[in-house]
């Protein structure tokens, strides 16, 4: 089922919660919208649920699922499942029942017999690998294991839609990476559509197909999560999607100045601020004739993939942060306190008079 919204947007007395909004969901895709707190992300979510209306204007937006016109449609008619973190389990009920629940409810014309009620609550819960905790109830589980049995409650009813509203928020990193798989594996082997809200950008780029950038009641960008990172559309979702380290001095003849560091850079006479990822940073021990940026090692944090190194210099606003291969951090035998040179592999800028003019990129 495609969800398509056409202008839509909403205000919350005078504030300004969705600018007018267009936004095409493909059928069988799974969407995330991303953005930072307030940027209107579960307004918009509620808003395809039916459970808000968006504003009546001279020019009223439409939603429609599929060929079905449902901006009218009553929530409870929109054939829609909900995962949302504040949507807790029944307390009262056993997992199975808070599974087969939706199914015993519908209307007499559409509810399974209750054998098929049976079977299909108990093919969920074997999806979801609890079959064997059924009979247990909601305060007896793990929170990860109740958000599983969210996801089956909501999948009971066969929507062709599902909506989640930071599902995993309240978990624990390891639980949140396992449901992510539990969710994309589902939504792979069910194919419905999903819309899913979060805040975190590991999530988004993560799970899904695309993701919606949101800031300021604005969709900033629609693209896949390698399109995304690859080529932000500007600014904001450069930053929003990952570290950054600036970079701000005066360029003249070629050569870019801040304090007693330069660079050469390709670019005409003015004042400039480059920006760059921690991995796009290389540290060595000498300057070269292209460059001189002496920092000093601040904190290393060698857990992970790649080692963090973190660096200062009189002449950055705000530290940087550089991520080196293991065998380059043994190599170098960094330590705290060591004075180094950084040279930037790659950078980007943003010129500020456009904000949503594409990004200029360079590969030192
Ligand atoms: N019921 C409401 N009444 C008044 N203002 C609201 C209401 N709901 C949301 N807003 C405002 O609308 C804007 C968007 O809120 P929304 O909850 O959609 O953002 P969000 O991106 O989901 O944020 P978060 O990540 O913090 O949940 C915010 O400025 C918020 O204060």
């Amino acid at each position: 089922m495609s969800i398509r919204l056409h202008n839509i947007a909403k205000h919350f007395g005078s504030t300004q919660a969705l600018e007018p909004i267009n936004l095409d969901i493909h059928e069988g895709e799974l969407v995330g919208l991303l953005g930072p707190s307030g940027s209107g992300k579960t307004t918009l979510l509620r808003i395809i649920a039916g459970l808000e209306n968006a504003d009546h204007s001279a020019q009223p937006g439409k939603i429609l699922f599929g060929d079905r016109d449902v901006t009218n449609v009553h929530v409870r008619d929109r054939r829609i499942g909900f995962v949302f973190q504040h949507y807790a389990l029944f307390r009262h009920m056993s997992v199975y029942d808070n599974v087969a629940f939706g199914l015993t409810v519908l209307p007499r014309k559409r509810r399974p017999s209750s054998g098929e009620i049976r079977a299909r609550a108990f093919r969920l819960l074997e999806m979801v690998k609890l079959e064997h905790l059924a009979n247990r109830y909601p305060a007896q589980l793990s929170g990860g294991q109740q958000q599983r049995v969210s996801l089956a409650r909501a999948l009971a009813v066969e929507p062709e839609v599902l909506l989640l509203d930071e599902p995993f928020g309240a978990l624990d990193a390891k639980v949140r990476q396992e449901l992510r798989r539990w969710l994309r594996h589902l939504h792979d082997e069910l194919n419905f559509t999903s819309v899913f809200v979060t805040h975190d950008q590991e999530e988004a780029l993560e799970l899904s197909d695309r993701v919606v950038v949101m800031s300021n009641g604005r969709i900033e960008q629609i693209d896949t999560p390698d399109e995304l990172y690859r080529a932000p559309k500007n600014r904001f979702v450069f930053e929003f999607l990952g570290d950054v380290n600036h970079l701000e001095g005066n360029v003249s003849n070629g050569v870019l100045t801040c304090g007693d560091a330069y660079w050469h850079v390709d670019l005409p006479d003015g004042h400039e601020e480059l920006l760059l990822r921690p991995h796009e940073v290389r540290l060595t021990e000498q300057p070269t004739s292209e460059s001189h940026l002496p920092v000093t090692i601040t904190a290393i944090s060698p857990v992970g993939a790649e080692v963090r190194v973190e660096l200062e210099a009189d002449w950055l606003a705000q530290p940087w942060l550089a991520t080196v291969r293991h065998t380059d951090f043994e190599h170098l035998a960094l330590r705290r306190g060591q004075r180094l040179f950084a040279h930037p592999r790659h950078w980007r800028r943003f010129p500020k008079v456009a904000l949503n003019t594409a990004a200029q990129t360079h590969l030192a």
